[in-house]
């Protein structure tokens, strides 16, 4: 319940031509009509009581700005006095919030008062700013912006001029765009330039662009705190710069799981508003060295193939993907591997436990892990060795307008797991079968005797290439016969990036980086329309 003391401001002010009392707490902020308590100059007499009113989290206020709006009064003055004049004193103010309008998909809203006067008026204004720039709602005001102008359907520069920028500029937020010429540029910039007067670091374009920027900003914290990251066995350094991506690629995937959407606007208010999640980060080893780091899908055979055949599609846009994929899928091909894998050790924890990842999720916020402590003395590493067509290791739901529940709808951004898909050597039929269910909303896509998974901590994995006879096998007429090898090497399909080494070692860090993003809402737990937050007159009601 709020406590009277957490009232900042309360006036009378006429909001849609009618007097309302507006309440400034310093968590939220409300408005309606009153039943009785109040009298025409902004006086309230105690005790009141909202008719109905709406509610605001101070978190969801992008700006305050004065309203220049001539008043009734004024103008019937002006006009008998035959003079166009707009009123010399502000006496409105505009609360532009946050309005949820399906889907995930967040508008802003505007939301105008008129105060008795501009000194009123002044008052509101500087009691809300005070509030925004609090420190605990961790707001950025610079922001290092990078634009790749190639990715998806080319459309990034136009998204950050004609809708990203105004929202930054009404929201007092100082972006440095960089527009990159290059391939690594972003990554590059990250790791050379002062970034000191940064809060974060954002990009408009897909899951590639964004793999630009945690490498670059990963490997930089660990490089300025005198950190070996070569070493799997070394707890790395959270950093302290915010990710944020706005959607131009063309999966996304990475701004779909943590916004629930691939909305340019929905992506660009939550970073407005400053608040973040945090998300587990694999980092990918061979021997002495780190290759890289990733958030979502590192994936082996089938999707490493279709990234590779798909860049020589760049032309088609987002659509390449479709063709590539079923290209691939038209000449099936078997891989084989040695996969040893450190399962979660806690049974409850599974792909397949029907679990959903909403925000502020409970099952994020409960996991322990023992960082630091040795991957390699734990005896309860266990081996798959096969054939399959693909192997992903998904270490967060990874959905997107391909898959929107998710390629694991049950992996969370920030348990400290991956979740190994193996879809073993299978007939066409049943491969594509598969995928449908990852495609479609409905059943679980796990249900089949040749689809393998496990949520893992760690795990090795170790290409079988060499081409050979098998040793001799009985068929079902009990005939000796050998079976050829026919394995193909393929590449890592890494957060949309080619990763050309075979065999790696992964180790998932637990929420590792902090993204401007508020993970999905549960939509059906959402009340837009009506005082969430325990305000004084709604306590009063109940
Ligand atoms: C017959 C129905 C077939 C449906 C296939 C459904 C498979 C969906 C898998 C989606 C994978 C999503 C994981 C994210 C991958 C991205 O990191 C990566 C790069 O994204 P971006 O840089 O934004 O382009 N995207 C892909 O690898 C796309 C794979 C699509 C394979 C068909
Ligand atoms: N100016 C540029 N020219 C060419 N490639 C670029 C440029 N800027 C970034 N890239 C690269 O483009 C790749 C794909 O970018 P991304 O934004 O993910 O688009 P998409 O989702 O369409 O693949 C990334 O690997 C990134 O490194
Ligand atoms: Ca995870």
């Amino acid at each position: 319940m709020e406590a009277a003391d957490n009232v900042l401001l309360k006036t009378v002010l006429i909001h849609n031509k009618k007097n309302c009392l507006v309440t400034l707490f310093s968590t939220h902020i409300c408005w309606g009509l009153m039943s009785c308590g109040a009298d025409a100059i902004g006086q309230y007499l105690e005790p009141f009581y909202y008719q109905r009113h709406e509610s605001v989290p101070i978190q969801e206020i992008i700006a305050i700005t004065p309203e220049k709006i001539q008043h009734a009064q004024e103008k019937k003055q002006n006009a008998s006095l035959g003079i166009e004049l707009i009123s010399l004193e502000t006496r409105s103010f505009c609360l532009h919030v946050v309005k949820r309008v399906g889907g995930h998909r967040w508008r802003v809203r505007k939301v105008i008062f008129d105060c008795p006067d501009g000194q009123a008026c002044g008052d509101w204004i500087d009691a809300v700013q005070s509030r925004l720039n609090s420190k605990e709602y961790g707001r950025p005001k610079h922001l290092l912006t990078f634009i790749n102008p190639f990715g998806g359907k080319r459309k990034a520069v136009k998204i950050y001029e004609e809708k990203i920028e105004p929202l930054f500029y009404l929201a007092g937020i100082a972006s440095e765009v960089i527009v990159t010429e290059r391939a690594n540029h972003a990554h590059d910039y990250i790791l050379e330039e002062d970034l000191r007067h940064y809060d974060g670091i954002i990009c408009v374009g897909g899951d590639g662009m964004f793999a630009e920027l945690l490498n670059g900003l990963l490997r930089r914290t660990q490089q300025d705190a005198g950190i070996h990251d070569a070493n799997q066995e070394t707890k790395l350094v959270n950093p302290r710069l915010k990710l944020g991506v706005i959607p131009g690629g063309s999966t996304d995937a990475v701004v779909y799981t943590t916004c629930g959407i691939n909305d340019p606007v929905t992506s660009a208010l939550h970073i407005i508003i400053g608040e973040t999640v945090g998300v587990d980060v694999c980092s990918i080893h061979q021997e002495n060295q780190i290759l890289r780091y990733c958030v979502s899908m590192l994936a082996y055979g089938y999707f490493g193939d279709v990234l590779i055949d798909s860049e020589k599609h760049r032309w088609m846009g987002p659509k390449r993907y479709d063709w590539s994929g079923f290209k691939r899928w038209c000449k099936k091909f078997v891989y084989e591997a040695e996969i040893s894998y450190l399962e979660c050790p806690d049974t409850r924890h599974h792909p397949r436990d029907g679990s959903r990842c909403f925000a502020g999720c409970e099952i994020c916020n409960s996991i322990q892990h023992s960082e630091g402590e040795s991957l390699y003395s734990d005896d309860k590493w266990q081996t798959f060795q096969g054939r399959f067509i693909s192997f992903q290791s998904i270490t967060m739901p990874c959905r997107c307008d391909l898959s929107p529940n998710g390629v694991s709808p049950s992996q969370h951004l920030s348990n400290g797991y991956t979740d190994l898909i193996i879809a073993k050597e299978c007939s066409q039929v049943d491969f594509l079968r598969h995928m449908w269910r990852v495609k479609s909303k409905t059943t679980d896509q796990f249900d089949f005797d040749f689809v393998e998974v496990h949520r893992v901590k760690a795990f090795k994995f170790r290409p079988i290439l060499e081409d050979g006879e098998d040793e001799e096998n009985d068929d079902s007429n009990g005939r000796q016969r050998l079976r050829t090898r026919q394995l193909r090497a393929s590449s890592w399909n890494c957060d949309g990036e080619v990763l050309t080494e075979g065999f790696i070692d992964v180790k998932v860090h637990h929420q590792l980086i902090k993204l401007f993003a508020r993970n999905i809402e549960d939509e059906r737990q959402l009340k837009t329309d009506f005082c969430e937050t325990s305000c004084y007159s709604c306590s009063a009601r109940r």
